[in-house]
């Protein structure tokens, strides 16, 4: 199954901008054969955390339509990346994915805002668990940037069975190496795809958190070997990947079988 992972610089505050750019690429660098594509986080209004009372979408009734018409256009599945998203007077920074005909197959807020980007002060937490969906017939999950970071936020999807977790980012320069590691370690501890679309650029200005973002999307077959890797300029890339080699690596190593919940503790 072939994957394409538009590695984008998002315009901050520039809904129309980035939307176009976005319709763009999928009439000039989709390849006929794609069945799935994947898109950063927060590609409607970025970190322009300041103004998101005007520019964030309305309970996806912006984005999703975009999306869709994108997705049965070109006859593709979505890894709608996320946008800052009003509901209910919360703001959230909401995930979705949609179907090469148009169904919205899966729809989450990030579970843990970020402190070093300022979005606990603009942002409303999430509260529900990433969960499974089908996606092209494949058992898969979709996770926000951060939530990376807890482990826990993964394992949930994988133990029911998703077979690729797709990670949607606007992951910071400064902390590169803890995306390439933690990345592998997803992949690695639940023999699973790890399928991880990031932005690039990123500006020190009024306008801005003062970060830039590290690029360096990935795709990570099961036993932690990497497919492809971008660079920290804007690129789309293409990657081939064998769902077959999830069954045979959980096979050889039987995680799931493993694991003991009656014994994992924490605390806070
Ligand atoms: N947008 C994000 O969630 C950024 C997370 C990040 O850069 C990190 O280091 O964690």
């Amino acid at each position: 199954m072939k994957i394409q992972l538009f590695q984008i610089e998002i315009i901050e505050g520039e809904v129309k901008v980035n939307e176009s750019r976005i319709k763009a690429l999928f009439e000039e660098k989709l390849e006929s054969d794609t069945e799935i594509v994947v898109i950063p986080e927060m590609w409607n209004n970025g970190y322009d955390l300041q103004h998101l009372a005007e520019k964030a979408d309305i309970d996806l009734t912006r984005s999703f339509p975009f999306i869709q018409s994108l997705a049965t256009k070109h006859h593709v599945g979505i890894i709608a990346g996320s946008v800052s998203n009003k509901r209910e007077n919360n703001i959230y920074n909401t995930a979705f994915a949609v179907s090469k005909t148009g169904e919205l197959l899966y729809q989450k807020d990030k579970i843990h805002l970020v402190p070093m980007l300022d979005e606990h002060h603009y942002l409303t937490a999430g509260n529900d668990v990433a969960e499974v969906f089908e996606i092209n017939d494949i058992k898969a999950s979709q996770i926000i940037c951060y939530d990376l970071r807890f482990p826990e936020i993964t394992r949930y999807p994988t133990s029911q069975g998703a077979k690729i977790i797709f990670y949607v980012a606007q992951w910071t320069t400064k902390n590169l190496n803890h995306w390439r590691s933690l990345l592998k370690a997803r992949a690695i501890e639940n023999g699973v795809y790890v399928i991880a679309c990031n932005s690039v650029g990123g500006v020190n200005n009024e306008n801005h958190v003062g970060n830039t973002y590290a690029g360096h999307s990935m795709v990570i077959d099961p036993n932690g070997n990497i497919v492809e890797e971008a660079g920290n300029q804007e690129e789309i890339i293409t990657a081939e990947i064998d769902i077959q080699k999830v069954v045979e690596q959980q096979q050889n190593i039987p995680i799931f079988k493993n694991l003991r919940p009656d014994v994992y503790k924490y605390s806070k």
